[in-house]
């Protein structure tokens, strides 16, 4: 059985004060997490797998028989109300986009040691956000479900409230769950789409892929591994040769071989249009 909430108490730390050393040595933190969906359980897990205690990760959810299936499953400390999260070290904002800013203003009156406030909404800028709760120290992200095997992909933009210390604090939790770059807020919606949604396009070209080998007599399974294979060794080969895919793409298509078909079979079918149409159609909404 777990420990309720109350029984269960972790130190807390008031981050205007301590020192950066302090930040960086400061692994195990009361995390609150804010929405544990699709998003928010890819972080929880994430963040388990790295070695985080999952009873110092508080989750507040819509339901909270929700929160109450993931203290089964994954051990985290299961909240009932937002008051409940006061004494956080670090909050991550994963509701819906249209919940954020009702949250943030519910969180003004309760962060009491004035935490550092990660959101993981896609389009809900830093002005928006700071109309509501003014001088949060924000940190905005976009992840994606690769965190759960700690292989995520974050585009992250911090607002100027973050102190410097708030701000390895966030870094370092975002750290722990995959790659991170920074950018500037008005290159996040393109970054965030390129590696936040991109994900399920994969998988859409994995389950087309996979169609095609079962059609073609594959063992359905074993296509999967095939594929999954060959995509991890490709993705590796462009990042740690950094060779331009056009080349790669000429190492594989023999003269008067096969790929040159496939390839010229998808220009056909505007693969790479239909590719640049769904990020296009995503940034134009
Ligand atoms: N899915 C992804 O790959 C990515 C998502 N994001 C962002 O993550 C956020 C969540 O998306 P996603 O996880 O897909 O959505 P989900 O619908 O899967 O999750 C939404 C979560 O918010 C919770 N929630 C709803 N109302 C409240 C409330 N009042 N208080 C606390 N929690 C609440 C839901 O709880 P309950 O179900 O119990 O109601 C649920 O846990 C979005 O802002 C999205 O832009 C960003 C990058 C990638
Ligand atoms: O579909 C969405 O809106 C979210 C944001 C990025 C990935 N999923």
């Amino acid at each position: 059985m777990w420990s309720s909430l109350k029984a269960y108490s972790v130190p807390s730390i008031s981050y205007d004060k301590i020192t950066e050393k302090e930040v960086n040595r400061r692994v195990i933190m009361k995390i609150s997490i804010i929405g544990a969906g699709k998003m928010g359980t890819a972080i929880i897990k994430g963040l388990i797998n790295n070695g985080q205690n999952p009873k110092q990760i508080l989750v507040k959810t819509g339901h909270y028989e929700n929160a109450l299936n993931l203290r089964q499953s994954l051990g985290i400390t299961a909240v009932q109300a937002l008051s409940d999260l006061a004494t956080s070290d670090i909050y991550i904002l994963a509701t819906p986009a249209t919940l954020i800013t009702k949250t943030l203003s519910e969180l003004s009156n309760i962060n009491q040691q004035n935490a550092p406030i990660i959101s993981v909404a896609a389009g809900v800028s830093f002005d928006e956000m700071l109309a509501i709760y003014p001088n949060a120290p924000l940190l905005r992200c976009i992840p994606n479900t690769p965190v759960a095997i700690n292989q995520g992909m974050t585009s992250f933009s911090t607002s100027s409230h973050l102190s410097d210390n708030q701000k390895t604090l966030a870094i370092n939790l975002l750290n722990q769950l995959g790659h991170t770059i920074e950018v500037p807020e008005d290159k996040l919606g393109i970054a965030g789409t390129i590696a936040g949604c991109s994900p399920a396009f994969i998988d859409v070209f994995i389950e087309a892929l996979s169609d095609a080998a079962v059609t073609n007599g594959l063992d359905r399974a074993l296509s999967y591994e095939i594929i999954t294979e060959m995509m991890k060794g490709s993705a590796a080969l462009a990042a740690e040769s950094k060779i331009h895919p056009g080349i790669l793409k000429d190492d594989v298509t023999s003269p008067g071989g096969d790929t040159i078909k496939g390839v010229v079979a998808l220009e056909k079918n505007n693969f790479r249009f239909a590719v640049i149409d769904a990020i296009n159609t995503i940034l134009q909404d």
